[in-house]
């Protein structure tokens, strides 16, 4: 099964490791008036961590929202897996391996947790309505199937005690780890994270970083996460992009980023010309 088999878990296509994954070339995006990315580009690497930092309304979510498909810029293209990106819906590129977590969390708050992460499984059922109406058998042993990776998943994750809990029930940190599994059981060649440790403790961040981490070495799972914490930011990531006013300050390694003027400058919220 792929998912407990590091080597299976990439496609074919995924490439190796330092490849460039998902480039973003001079992507501009307004709404109205409100010009919130300005002709950014950046590439992200497969295997590595990508964090995407800036202070409020820097156009990090908008960023994310224009790789995972929810909006089109204006101006700009966006490669992915070596090919110039057509302008897709967000489930078609969901099924061509991006999978996502929002700021806020989005699960089904009525149902269990393993039926949450089931869902993240709708991108690789094949075997639809019609087939479970004519012959249920193989429709059956699918769902089997995409079940034994659900389950693993509740184990990797160590959420096996809360699998039949109503997700609404669950305190902040957990549905958090539920959203990620939800994620993951699409098995992308890509995960988006929006904020991951927003709102959680201490330990809960700890955790979450621990499983960030896991799912990228075990897996080799390309990672570009949102965050506010810069301990986590830094300690996480491989590569950061700063962004502030929809414009590209600072790209490269924690360590250098941390160093560039225009990003301490923005943070500590020094005016622009
Ligand atoms: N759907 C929208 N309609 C109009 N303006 C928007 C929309 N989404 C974002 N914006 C504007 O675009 C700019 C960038 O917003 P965005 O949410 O991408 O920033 P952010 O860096 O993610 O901020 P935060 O850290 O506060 O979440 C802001 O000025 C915001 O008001």
């Amino acid at each position: 099964m792929a998912f407990v088999d590091p080597g299976q878990i990439r496609d074919a296509d995924a490439g190796q490791k330092g490849d460039v994954l998902l480039r973003v070339e001079d992507v501009s995006l307004s709404f109205g008036g409100v010009k919130a990315i300005t002709a950014i580009s950046f590439d992200i690497k497969q295997g590595e961590i990508r964090a995407i930092i800036g202070p409020n309304g820097a156009g990090k979510t908008s960023m994310l929202n224009v790789i995972n498909g929810f909006y089109h810029p204006q101006e700009g293209e966006i490669w992915f897996r070596g090919k110039k990106r057509k302008a897709l819906k967000p489930h078609q590129i969901a099924n061509e391996g991006i999978a996502r977590t929002f700021q806020n969390i989005a699960l089904f708050k009525g149902m269990s947790t393993l039926d949450n992460i089931m869902t993240g499984r709708l991108t690789k059922m094949k075997k639809n309505m019609f087939w479970q109406a004519i012959w249920r058998g193989p429709a059956e042993r699918e769902e089997i199937e995409h079940r034994e990776v659900v389950e693993r998943i509740i184990d990797f994750l160590e959420i096996q005690h809360i699998r039949k809990t109503s997700v609404g029930r669950l305190p902040y940190g957990l549905q958090k780890r539920v959203e990620l599994g939800r994620a993951l059981a699409a098995e992308p060649a890509l995960l988006l994270l929006d904020e991951p440790m927003a709102g959680m403790n201490v330990e809960e961040k700890e955790d979450m970083s621990r499983f960030i981490i896991d799912v990228n070495q075990q897996f080799g799972t390309t990672i570009a996460l949102i965050e506010h914490d810069m301990g986590v930011v830094m300690d996480l990531s491989d590569r950061v992009v700063v962004l502030d006013y929809g414009k590209k300050i600072g790209d490269g390694p924690p360590d250098e980023v941390r160093r560039n003027q225009d990003v301490i400058d923005a943070y500590l919220g020094v005016a622009h010309d």
